[in-house]
């Protein structure tokens, strides 16, 4: 890697031979990505020497911070003393004992074992699986329908884009698979229409019990879900939703599945998601800021009495990765949750610059003639672009708009996310007041910037 190329060799390279994600490659090839070659802090710059503030961490993943010298350093050491082994046949490895042993400090204590993967996708894929074990161990075989929720997501495997509910995602590769539903989500400020955000909440959480009495309870063994929706679009449910949606799990003996790769390892100010929305959720899946993105790894996290189920009674647990709890993925992981924890990040979140972030994102926007909603907890957030704010119309055209107002604020110094109608910030859980007012800033900028194109400024 240490040749140093143009810009545009880089881009002619990347056309040749390398197919991005979620993308129109040949659009692509025309548009020509950025290339991006160093992080430090907050901060990342791209092959032309420009440097953006990341009011993104990467993928919603790097939480503390690009360039860290602690992580850099577990991950040589590791490399150094073993570099790889495994957890098939009967062995295991330091690195992965002392990342458990730490893991569990840091969540709710309901939870006692952990499966790891490389990934939010393939842990996901391992729920489907695991879920259908738990029910058959019980004698429970027929509970093997996992309900998942439109526009929710849960990644980009077979099983797991099975049970997001992104349509574009199932017409690629007839999904989704078999004994997989949705219902609708709890975005009240599209599907809310005239009811209080507060009925909306119970209405959207209802139509799981209408879904599940529909399928049959006998046959329905998961209810899956983000505690707030990320990728599809930041969304954070009514308050009355989640002890709806657990108080219909209960009554139908339906396992509770939060999906955590967002949520989790401090992004909202608690150490995951789900501890502000008033649920108990059974497992939990994790990935992202579980190493901040330095090295791939993700995992299935399991409650007590379901592992001790799988584990008493379950007989082979037919599942493994040969890169699960990878030795140096597992050293990262230890060193980042560390810091996380001893250097007060996830306190000052929650204390601190997560409430700062939020009081100045609606002191910025709350009068915004583009703005009709603000969302979000601790370090993310949405800005949702409103054509009509009195009456709540969307902009027809509503990505566009956005994707333009993620391109302006490139053009400002910042990177923020655009989805369906709103703008996105889940910044590195490191940023300072300081950054703080720059990141809020450059995005009002580039927010201003688009009113004026729209001509509504
Ligand atoms: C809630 C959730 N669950 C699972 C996954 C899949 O994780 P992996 O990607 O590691 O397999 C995710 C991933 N989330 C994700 C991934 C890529 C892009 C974006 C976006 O917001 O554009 C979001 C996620 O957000």
């Amino acid at each position: 890697l240490d040749t140093q190329r143009s810009t545009q060799e880089y881009q002619a390279i990347d056309a040749s031979h390398h197919i991005h994600a979620f993308i129109d490659q040949k659009a692509l090839n025309a548009e020509k990505p950025r290339v991006i070659t160093k992080g430090y802090g907050a901060y990342v710059e791209d092959s032309d020497g420009n440097r953006y503030l990341d009011g993104m961490s990467g993928l919603w993943c790097t939480n503390i911070g690009y360039g860290r010298k602690d992580l850099v350093a577990a991950a040589a050491k590791q490399m150094e003393d073993l570099s790889y082994y495994n957890m098939f046949f009967h062995t295991t490895h330091p690195a992965v004992i002392e990342l458990s042993n730490r893991l569990f400090d840091f969540l709710p204590k309901r939870y006692s074992h952990v499966v790891y993967t490389n990934s939010g996708s393939e842990a996901n894929e391992l729920l489907i699986r695991t879920v259908r074990r738990y029910w058959d161990v019980v004698g429970k075989p027929s509970k093997k329908i996992l309900i998942g929720r439109w526009n929710g997501y849960h990644g980009s495997t077979v099983g797991s884009a099975s049970l997001g509910g992104f349509k574009f995602m199932h017409e690629m590769g007839d999904l989704p698979i078999a004994n997989i539903a949705h219902i609708g989500e709890p975005y009240w400020y599209a599907h809310g229409g005239a009811a209080t955000p507060e009925a909306f909440g119970l209405t959207s959480a209802q139509e799981l019990e209408a879904t599940i009495l529909a399928l049959g309870a006998e046959n329905v063994g998961a209810f899956v879900a983000e505690p707030f929706q990320g990728a599809g679009g930041m969304i954070f449910p009514p308050a009355s939703y989640w002890p709806e949606i657990q108080r219909i799990c209960r009554k139908y003996n339906v396992l509770l599945c939060a999906d955590e790769v967002i949520g989790g390892f401090g992004r909202t100010g608690e150490w995951f998601s789900h501890q502000h929305f008033g649920f108990e959720p059974d497992t939990l899946t994790i990935a992202k800021g579980l190493t901040s993105g330095y090295v791939p790894m993700g995992g299935l996290v399991l409650s007590r009495h379901m592992a001790d189920t799988l584990v008493e009674n379950g007989g082979v647990f037919a599942h493994g990765l040969t890169y699960s709890g990878h030795p140096v993925a597992a050293a990262v992981a230890l060193a980042n949750i560390n810091a996380l924890d001893q250097e007060g990040i996830v306190e000052r979140v929650k204390n601190d610059t997560g409430p700062y972030l939020q009081k100045l994102l609606h002191e910025t926007f709350s009068m915004h003639p583009l703005i009709g909603e603000i969302q979000g907890q601790g370090f993310v957030a949405a800005i949702q672009f409103a054509q009509n704010k009195a009456t709540r119309t969307l902009f027809e055209n509503e990505t566009e708009v956005t994707w333009r107002c993620r391109t302006l604020g490139f053009e400002e110094g910042v990177i923020v996310r655009s989805t369906a109608g709103r703008i996105i910030m889940a910044p590195t859980l490191v940023m300072t007041r300081d950054q703080i007012d720059e990141l809020v800033e450059k995005t009002h900028r580039a927010v201003n910037r688009t009113a004026q194109e729209l001509g509504l400024l």
